[in-house]
């Protein structure tokens, strides 16, 4: 089977054009050159940073009645999406905010109708869409409302660790009132369950950090442990998900209690990110759990400050690529 991929370059002003360009003409892992990759962009962007690369880049026509073929070096399958205006690296233009969600549209949409066996996110301004005029927090809350699925997670994972989030893009202040027993447990219920079933891990392991300093310290610091969390976990505990914690999250994540987990879940994204990007920025991904369809994402952001600069890491790219093509055969085992 030859997996077909969607891949969104996202904000056309960061470095995700300099890594398409570099993912079809800068060599390729065998996993990644047996796959059809569907870059869903503006043709004429993507033609122009190559040009900027001294790379000649084919683009060949995607058609989604022809079965998958594998793309072949120096080339990227491509489904159009125009630029409302021409885009200069480094510089946001809020005219090409609906561009970006029209192409996240085009994959959910190919996703859904199984056109597309997985979609690879790059990196969006978050800020330039919200500017733009349309509500975005992320893509991450993006597809889960597509696939009209009430709860996903968000978890990130570099080698052996694995950190996924009890809440996501909500300001701080706004982390105590979301974590409640009802989306603790459907985000445990979550975690636990893609972790048998996506990672064949068995019976998971998964470390809970506390809310607050110490996990409340007894109540002293903080009662989301007592109220909420603690009791939370005892109701999973009795169906039979293997729990560590409330743990103090700057106890949980040493080296010794990591070693016990399979994964780690964070009450909020820099209780838990910062922990994993120092470990392995660049080369970890993003995966959403608990959608219908399979997505993952680069552990960066759009790096406005090195865009066009020819210096962008494909790292992650291609980790995020490599983990949604494995996940896409495993579904057709
Ligand atoms: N998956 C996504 O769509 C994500 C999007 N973002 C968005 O990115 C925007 C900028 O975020 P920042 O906090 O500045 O983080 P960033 O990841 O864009 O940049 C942080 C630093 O890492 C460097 N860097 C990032 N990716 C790199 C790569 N592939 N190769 C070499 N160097 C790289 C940048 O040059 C910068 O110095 C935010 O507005 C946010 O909305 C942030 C994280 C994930
Ligand atoms: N810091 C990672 C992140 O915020 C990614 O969010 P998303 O766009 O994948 O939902």
């Amino acid at each position: 089977m030859t997996p077909r991929i969607a891949f969104t370059p996202g904000e056309p002003a960061g470095i995700g054009p300099e890594l398409a360009v570099k993912l079809a003409c800068s060599g390729r892992s065998p996993d990644i050159a047996r796959a059809q990759i569907v870059a869903i962009a503006d043709p004429d962007l993507l033609q122009q940073e190559a040009a900027r690369q001294g790379k000649t880049l084919q683009l060949l026509p995607f058609d989604p009645s022809q079965p998958a073929e594998a793309s072949p070096e120096g080339a990227l399958h491509c489904l159009p999406v125009p630029l409302a205006e021409p885009a200069v690296p480094g510089r946001l233009n809020t005219a090409n905010g609906p561009y970006v969600l029209e192409t996240l549209q085009r994959a959910a949409d190919g996703c859904k109708n199984r056109t597309f066996d997985a979609v690879v996110t790059g990196p969006v301004h978050k800020g330039v869409i919200n500017e733009a005029g349309v509500p975005f927090s992320g893509h991450t809350e993006f597809f889960a409302e597509q696939a009209g699925v009430e709860k996903v997670v968000m978890m990130l994972a570099a080698d052996d660790l694995r950190v996924a989030l009890a809440t996501t893009h909500i300001p701080l202040k706004d982390v105590s009132d979301a974590i409640t027993a009802d989306s603790l447990q459907q985000v445990l219920t979550i975690l636990h369950r893609t972790l048998q079933q996506q990672f064949r891990i068995e019976q998971p392991r998964i470390g809970v950090c506390g809310l607050n300093p110490h996990a409340g310290e007894g109540g002293h610091l903080g009662r989301e442990e007592i109220d909420v969390i603690e009791p939370t976990l005892n109701t999973l505990r009795a169906l039979g998900l293997d729990l560590i914690g409330p743990l103090p999250a700057d106890t949980l994540f040493t080296p010794p209690q990591l070693a016990r987990c399979d994964a780690v879940l964070a009450m909020y994204h820099d209780q838990g990110l910062p922990v994993l990007k120092f470990k392995g920025f660049g080369r970890a991904i993003n995966i959403t759990l608990g959608l219908p369809f399979i997505r993952t994402s680069v552990d960066h952001g759009t790096a406005l400050n090195i865009a066009g600069s020819g210096v962008a890491d494909t790292g992650s790219l291609n980790a995020a690529l490599s983990q949604a093509i494995e996940l896409a055969q495993l579904r057709t085992i």
